[in-house]
């Protein structure tokens, strides 16, 4: 066995909450919630839209950074970013590290009409009906911390439940596993979460190796437009910003601009 990485020990503390969770609401009584909820919102349409997409991220912390931003309304900063034209709101819920919650989910989904990805560290089908209880419409799948079939098989029941599944890669290999998987949206993390280093060059690395159908999300590290118009030139579909727009002190501002650079007919297209 390796060492610990970061990710492995967050994964550690996920599991525990998750069984915390687990022994309050029970898998069967998740499940009938998961079904109960209205249905989920079509967030492969709002990737399809033309232009480049942004996916505006509610962060408060994060491993390498520590404290970002208090957010003490996490609803209010969710409206600015869809009022701003962000095409989906990715919440954290992850609590220990990122300082994240279901709460803030409900909050979220009680706020805008735009889809809403659960971002998480999902291990099992306990947090994919949690997710879908609590209103999201698209999940995040990590490659680097799940084995090939419990990949398959989290993808599977995302899609059984009529969710999008975003399927993190940070390299080539974990880029052929998840088309193997069969990903529809795939996410290259320029941040690696073994040893939280960011390296924006990985998504014009992998984009390429990808077949043009799926929807490619940059994710991590985009400071402004200038790394949208770099990552659209790459091919990506879509980026994924936090910090950036949690840290700017004009989150308004901030998400208005990428949705401007992204949208502009100079903006580079993928091949479609
Ligand atoms: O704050 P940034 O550098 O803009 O990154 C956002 C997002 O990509 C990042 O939060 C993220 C990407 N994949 C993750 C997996 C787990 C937790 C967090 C993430």
């Amino acid at each position: 066995m390796g060492e610990q990485t970061v990710l492995d020990s967050i994964i550690e503390g996920v599991r525990a909450d998750v069984a915390a969770r687990e022994a309050v609401v029970d898998y069967a009584a998740i499940k009938q919630a998961s079904a109960a909820a209205a249905a989920p919102r079509d967030a492969m349409a709002a990737l399809r839209q033309p232009g480049i997409g942004v996916i505006a991220e509610v962060k408060r912390a994060s491993p390498s950074r520590g404290e970002l931003a208090d957010i003490a309304d996490p609803a209010e900063l969710a409206r600015i970013y869809e009022k701003g034209g962000a095409r989906i709101i990715s919440v954290l819920t992850e609590e220990r590290r990122f300082r994240g919650s279901l709460a803030d989910l409900d909050a979220v989904r009680a706020a805008v009409d735009v889809p809403i990805l659960r971002k998480d560290f999902i291990v099992g089908p306990y947090q994919i009906h949690e997710a879908r209880a609590h209103g999201a419409d698209v999940i995040l799948l990590i490659v680097a911390a799940l084995e090939q079939n419990v990949l398959e098989s989290l993808l599977d029941r995302t899609e059984s439940l009529g969710m999008t599944a975003l399927v993190e890669v940070h390299t080539e290999e974990e880029a052929d596993r998840a088309l193997q998987a069969g990903a529809k949206v795939v996410g290259i993390n320029a941040r690696n979460l073994k040893t939280l280093e960011v390296d924006r060059d990985s998504f014009s690395r992998i984009a390429p190796g990808l077949p043009t159908e799926v929807i490619k999300v940059a994710e991590s590290g985009i400071r402004g437009t200038a790394d949208l118009l770099a990552y659209a030139g790459a091919g990506a579909d879509a980026v994924l910003v936090g910090e950036g727009l949690v840290t700017s002190g004009d989150p308004r501002a901030a998400v208005s601009e990428l949705v401007t650079a992204g949208t502009h007919p100079s903006c580079p297209k993928p091949a479609r």
